[in-house]
């Protein structure tokens, strides 16, 4: 089944940069705290320092999507949250499968966040027999051996997993096979996919990993003497701890104020 990875294009079909992309949720999510405080409108740079993003470059994103505010006013907040929730697919229900119900899994069956952007869990999925039918916040667990029919009669196109990473390939060539067509893996494992098929991946400990790399950076800078503060470059990190390419803040480093890097990862 797994034929080959996904090759993503930079820009999508409707002219979109995928680095837009990444950051509409974190516009979103500001713009949805604003709208929840009932304030009608807000200016570019209110709404980048909120988001976390550069000004002139939300301008340029919000260009993409033909919304460019209005001078003096700034930008209508409910109208952009309704046109971010379109450009993301966010106006339609997604229902979405867990496979793997153990720790992570029932956390993000729990998690309320999904439902109140539209992502409905629709089931979980386990492959332990003792497991099927007991109930994990609300939703019984069914067993794998259901996966193919529960994909079908529920018609999910996304699919999150959360098995073991020996389990991974296997569990995402049936969900594939059953017509997934978007996954994301918390399993820490890459995943091979067919071309169609998008996947992201979670990964929380390569967010320590480069935490941990800054912190030895600053430490080594607090430690430094003043003339090596002054100029000389400080040795390079033990290689075994470098970000792998591609991950987030991999090439630029650290998370900067852009919000450039996603807390979700390409495959
Ligand atoms: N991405 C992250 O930041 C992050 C954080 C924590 C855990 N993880 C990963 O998430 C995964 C789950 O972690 P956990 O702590 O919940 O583990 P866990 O052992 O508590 O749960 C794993 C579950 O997967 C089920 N499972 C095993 N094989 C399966 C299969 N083939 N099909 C369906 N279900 C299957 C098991 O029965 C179990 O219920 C692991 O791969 C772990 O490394 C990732």
């Amino acid at each position: 089944m797994a034929t080959g990875r996904t090759h993503r294009p930079a820009t999508r079909s409707r002219g979109i940069p995928e680095a837009t992309v990444a950051r509409l949720p974190l516009y979103l999510r500001a713009l949805t705290a604003l709208s929840e405080r009932s304030v009608p409108t807000v200016s570019s740079e209110e709404l980048a320092t909120a988001a976390g993003v550069n000004s002139a470059k939300l301008r340029k994103d919000f260009s993409y999507l033909g919304s460019y505010g209005t001078r003096g006013v700034g930008y209508d907040v409910e109208y952009l949250v309704y046109q971010i929730s379109r450009e993301l697919g966010l106006t339609q229900d997604w229902p979405v499968v867990i496979v793997g119900i153990g720790n992570l899994g029932a956390a993000l069956a729990n998690y309320g966040g999904f439902a109140s952007r539209g992502f409905r869990v629709a089931a979980l999925i386990d492959a332990d027999p003792a497991m099927a039918g007991k109930p994990v916040a609300g939703i019984p667990v069914q067993h794998t051996d259901e996966l193919e029919k529960i994909i079908t009669d529920n018609g999910v196109s996304i699919g999150v997993i959360a098995t073991p990473a020996g389990a991974a390939q296997q569990v995402c060539d049936r969900l594939v096979a059953a017509g997934i067509t978007s996954i994301l893996n918390f399993a820490p494992t890459v995943l091979s996919v067919p071309d169609g098929v998008d996947v992201r991946k979670v990964d929380l400990s390569i967010e320590l990993q480069i935490l941990a790399f800054h912190e030895q950076r600053k430490a080594g800078e607090e430690g430094s003497a003043p003339e090596e503060a002054a100029g000389a470059v400080p040795p390079p990190p033990a290689a075994p701890h470098r970000a792998p390419s591609g991950a987030p803040g991999a090439d630029s480093g650290r998370q900067g104020p852009d919000g450039d890097v996603p807390a979700v990862m390409p495959a």
